[in-house]
């Protein structure tokens, strides 16, 4: 272990009369500015008992549990006071998120002060914590801590100024009115399995400011980079003193004389380990110009003049560019480059001007925060409850055709069974265009608290009908709930999950077949068991008699509340971050990502700064208050329901290949909303003309527990298959041609047998293209106006099954509409080759 550097220098020379040792002392800290810009300094002014003090309450604070400290979080400001969570940086490219958190001290600013008004750099009130034992003694600890720092900065300048042959009072202007940042951190210990490589206390970097003042507590742990020899050195702690370290600002400032020098932190020592070093930048407004003595004769200064205040906020490049040096790579996740950095061309061809670029590069910010997060308890949750949509859309959509039989039986009034259906597919279209255009103006929570609740409770309710009017009604109305359930689940999905596992949503439409399956069964055992004879009439038909499709239905709306209760009251959901961001509300998506990585227990990805510097990156005025977050939740909602007026569909066609893509979509969501209702309205019919003998309902209900056990494999398959380099658009459009051909063999199908597996086949296909379609549609919409195109998709598939059902309500059945049906299946899968746009292997933005 090398544990030469940095020298450690007697300081109390400075204080003393002995003018030889200050003269010794002058030289040192000169020979170390231009080795490379750090010393050690013991015999300062600082008392052991305030450096011992204020490590103590540093410790007490970040003993506090996780939830404690969250309350102070620096988020909550924007001028960087308060807590900072373990692994909120990444200050060297290609290494793990820093594994430290840390707290922010600065100067206690109040808001009536010039700095705040005028958003001076880093200018504000503190954030204090008061869950630590003794609040009032950890602030004026703290603050005590801070102007003895101040002074001690202003000295170790002031001996730095000697060395460049200034006087005494050369930097008086400079440390006038100064701002500095106190920073408490604690890094854990590196876990034993991590790869050394790649885990870091706080990676390779160099600081901003002029000087650094570094305590550290007794675990070593901070390297610095020896220019010399290529080598890390170890910096071992040496009680009470002070590591100082020349910053960027002072390098520029001293024409590059002197060294901000390349430094970081790797906790192996197995203990926990502290320190608190303070930042000095200056006096804000003063211009930063080179220093007298820093410049040969005719020689030019290297860098325009800058005031403190530019250059602190631009040094994040700076730290980039030093080191860059170091490794050829950029440093930060956090700072300038950001935005270029994260631009993917194919997105931003494919997109156009449907979303700004602001918007694009911020999704895929978040795209890459859910990346470092992963997948895991809380994505695995969410598969289950989004699922609770689709299991319920079965409910409804099967529900309805399993018990119009037994309706027929009991109610007088029944003119036309059928009628339901329409009355049930009008609610649907009302709710796909309701639901999935508003979740791009009130958000997706609205749809996913409300939709299961109306359904269910309207579920439940009619069974207590009697009469066929009402039931219409009714039926109607979960329509409009229901609508809402698949288009706004699967956004949520999909906008929660990380991209190495967005072919989830795929699998998440093997929900609708279970739902099938609970149906078919819940069905089996109540319709064969509690209905009249089928040669009853409403005459005959005592409702004593015919309680089975009223079972049904208490059944099913009632699993629905659950379904409802869970995700009102168990599971917590924040917005989603895609929508949030779309609105502007950048602090609120911050808080949404966020909160998943706390859920998966893993370090905190994001904060708001890596927004705005995405935004000061493209010339957009930086939005510091977060305005809008403010505001009540009414005010919000009003705004973007005035947004609806302004909204038009013209963004989905905002380029040639977008336009070409909506289109084919829209097409194919039409298509198959004919096709498939087509297809197994007909099929029941069909069978029963075909096969006459045998036809129990015991029968007809094995059988469709046996067709819908095996739909389930449908999406899952298909979520593998669109995993692997054929993607979704190859996978969509080669099923649905399988599919096809499979609907025309059918017809030939000559036993009970055949006729089983067939079935099983061809529902196996279709749910394997339409798992895809549902999937890859809300996937290859940008966020902005994801609700916009998938609810239009829907509406349309919904519009589709409206037709069909007219034509199985008014035509006579027979073989023709199958084969209609399979011809329709083939086109979905000729004209999916033509999508311009493949989502594989990339993160929905
Ligand atoms: O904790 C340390 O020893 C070094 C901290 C540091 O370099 C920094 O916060 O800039
Ligand atoms: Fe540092």
């Amino acid at each position: 272990m090398l544990t030469d550097a940095p020298p450690i220098l007697d300081f109390s020379a400075f204080y003393g009369v002995d003018e030889k040792a200050k003269t010794q002392l002058v030289e040192d800290v000169k020979k170390c500015c231009l080795h490379n810009g750090f010393f050690q300094i013991v015999g300062h002014k600082v008392s052991t008992e305030l450096q011992e003090k204020t490590i103590k309450f540093a410790k007490e604070f970040f003993a506090l549990p996780q939830e404690q400290k969250n309350k102070f979080h620096k988020d909550q400001t924007t001028w960087n006071r308060g807590y900072e969570t373990m692994g909120s940086q990444i200050l060297e490219a290609g290494t793990l998120p820093d594994l430290k958190e840390g707290f922010y001290i600065g100067e206690e600013i109040s808001k009536d002060h010039p700095y705040f008004v005028q958003k001076k750099l880093n200018s504000g009130p503190n954030v204090w914590p008061t869950s630590v034992s003794d609040a009032k003694s950890w602030e004026t600890t703290s603050m005590e801590y801070y102007k003895a720092m101040h002074a001690l900065a202003r000295d170790v300048l002031v001996v730095i100024g000697q060395t460049l042959d200034l006087g005494e009072r050369y930097f008086d202007p400079f440390t006038t009115d100064a701002i500095a940042t106190l920073r408490y951190l604690h890094y854990p210990p590196q876990p034993k399995d991590s790869d050394a490589k790649l885990s870091r206390g706080i990676g390779a970097h160099t600081d901003f400011g002029s000087v650094t003042l570094l305590m550290q507590d007794e675990v070593d742990g901070l390297q610095v980079w020896e220019v010399t020899t290529n080598e890390w050195l170890d910096v071992v702690p040496t009680k009470g003193a002070y590591v100082v370290n020349l910053g960027n600002m002072f390098m520029r400032w001293s024409n590059d004389r002197y060294f901000s020098n390349l430094h970081r932190v790797i906790n192996k020592s197995g203990k926990e380990r502290y320190s608190i070093p303070f930042f000095y930048s200056g006096n804000p407004d003063y211009v930063i110009d080179c220093l007298p003595n820093c410049k040969e004769e005719g020689e030019t200064s290297k860098y325009p003049p800058i005031t403190v205040e530019e250059t602190i906020r631009g040094s994040y490049k700076a730290s980039y560019g030093a080191a860059d040096a170091y490794k050829k790579q950029q440093t930060t996740s956090y700072g300038e480059g950001l935005a270029m950095k994260l631009d993917d061309k194919d997105n931003r061809e494919f997109y156009g001007s449907s979303i700004s670029d602001s918007y694009r590069l911020k999704s895929e910010l978040v795209s890459k925060s859910f990346k470092e997060i992963e997948m895991g308890r809380y994505q695995w949750e969410l598969f289950v409850v989004t699922g609770f949509g689709w299991i319920t859309d079965n409910f409804w959509s099967q529900g309805i055709g399993t018990i119009q039989p037994s309706i027929k039986l009991e109610f007088a009034d029944v003119t036309m069974v059928g009628f339901s259906s329409i009355a049930y597919y009008a609610g649907l279209i009302f709710g796909a265009s309701f639901w999935g255009i508003s979740a791009d103006f009130i958000g997706r929570k609205p749809a996913f608290n409300a939709t299961l609740l109306i359904g269910g409770v309207f579920g439940a309710a009619v069974a207590g009908l009697s009469n066929f009017v009402g039931f219409c009604v009714m039926w109607a109305i979960i329509g409009t709930a229901a609508g809402g359930n698949v288009p706004v689940d699967s956004m949520i999905f999909l906008e929660f999950v990380p991209g190495s596992h967005q072919y989830l949503l795929t699998a998440l439409s093997a929900w609708w077949n279970f739902g099938q399956v609970v149906v078919s069964l819940v069905g089996w055992v109540f319709l064969a068991n509690f209905t009249c004879p089928t040669d009853s009439t409403p005459e005959t038909c005592k409702r004593a008699d015919n309680m089975g499709w009223r079972y049904v239905m208490i059944t099913l709306g009632g699993m629905a509340l659950v379904f409802a209760i869970i995700r009102l009251f168990v599971f917590k959901m924040p917005e989603s971050p895609r929508y949030l961001l779309s609105k502007g509300r950048d602090a609120e998506a911050v808080e949404a990502v966020n909160y998943v990585a706390r859920r998966n227990k893993k370090p905190e990805p994001l904060h708001l700064g890596m927004f705005q510097d995405i935004d000061r990156e493209l010339g957009i005025t930086v939005n510091e208050d977060e305005g809008r977050a403010c505001l009540s939740h009414m005010a919000i909602m009003k705004g973007n329901l005035a947004d609806f007026k302004s909204a038009n569909y013209k963004d989905l066609f905002a380029t040639r290949k977008l336009a070409q893509h909506t289109t084919i979509i829209w097409l194919i969501w039409l298509t198959i909303g004919i096709a498939y209702p087509l297809y197994f309205n007909f099929l029941p019919t069909y069978l029963a003309q075909k096969f006459t003998e045998n036809n129990s309902l015991d029968l007809t209900y094995r059988n469709y527990c046996i067709t819908s056990a095996v739909g389930v494999v449908g999406p899952i398959s298909a979520a593998f298959a669109v995993n692997t380099r054929f993607g979704r658009r190859w996978m969509m459009g080669g099923s649905a041609i399988v599919a096809g051909i499979f609907l025309f063999g059918y017809t030939g199908a000559t036993t009970p047998t055949g006729n089983l597996a067939f079935s099983c086949v061809t529902g196996l296909l279709g749910n394997f293209t339409y798992a895809i379609m549902y999937a890859f549609t809300p996937e290859s919409f940008p966020g902005p106006h994801r609700g916009t195109g998938s609810g239009t998709a829907a509406t349309l598939l919904r519009l589709g099954g409206l037709a069909a059902s007219l034509i199985g309500t008014y035509t006579n059945f027979s073989v023709v509409p199958i084969y209609v049906s399979a011809v329709l299946w083939i086109l979905v899968g000729v004209v999916s080759f033509g999508l311009p746009f493949e989502t594989h292997g990339r993160s929905a933005i």
